[in-house]
């Protein structure tokens, strides 16, 4: 049976979404500060945290932003875990006083050069698009993933869906998975059938 995986349900963008995502079971969930449809401002995720019930860790998403403006947001929000998903260096990392999960963008064997100069909490694996950083909804080449987790805790992420998030556990058995275009209605707006189907069918894997 594989280990206990994480639930990430990332690109919340209001109240109602979020607490679905925690009501359903969602471990951890994610708010987009860097540049994509599902942006959120500090005011937003601050009205949303202010009023969520429940226990999830919340993650803020960047890529590529100043060090300092990432340390006040996370300060303002009291966020539990930053998500660096840009080309972030080693150094910068270091430099975060939360949790991080670094974003790599996986294409093929190569990618996974760059894992081993980081020294991170988790290491998120996203998929490779020329024109996006994230929310691209396409999988990449899960042989990779179970390479990867040589380096350390993995968080398998692209591409993830109701329908293929078990296989993915069961295949690449890593730390947690992430999804966002997957379980949605529209960018933004999160869809709450594909929301639950996706949590169960996750842990399903643990044998719930
Ligand atoms: O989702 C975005 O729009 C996004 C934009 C810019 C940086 C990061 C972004 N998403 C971060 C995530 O953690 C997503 O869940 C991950 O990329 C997987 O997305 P998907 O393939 O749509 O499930």
């Amino acid at each position: 049976m594989a280990d206990t995986v994480q639930v990430k349900i990332c690109g919340l963008t209001n109240l109602a979404d979020a607490q679905t995502a925690v009501d359903f079971g969602a471990d951890l969930i994610g708010f987009i500060f860097a540049s994509s449809p599902r942006q959120v401002t500090l005011k937003e995720v601050r009205d949303i945290t202010d009023n969520l019930k429940g226990d999830a860790a919340t993650v803020g998403v960047f890529a590529d932003h100043d060090l300092s403006n990432v340390q006040q947001i996370a300060a303002d929000c009291d966020l539990d875990y930053i998500q660096l998903h840009g080309s972030e260096s080693p150094s910068y990392c270091q430099k975060i006083e939360r949790p991080i999960l670094k974003a790599f963008s996986i294409k093929d064997q190569e990618s996974l050069e760059d894992l081993k100069k980081y020294d991170v909490d988790k290491y998120l694996l996203d998929t490779y698009d020329p024109d996006k950083i994230g929310g691209t909804g396409e999988t990449f080449n899960w042989d990779l993933a179970i390479e990867a987790k040589k380096y350390g805790p993995i968080f398998l992420a692209g591409g993830l869906k109701p329908d293929n998030v078990n296989q993915a556990i069961e295949k690449v058995n890593p730390a947690g998975v992430d999804v966002s275009s997957g379980v949605e209605l529209r960018a933004g707006k999160k869809n709450y059938r594909k929301v639950k189907r996706f949590i169960h069918n996750a842990k399903k894997s643990e044998g719930y």
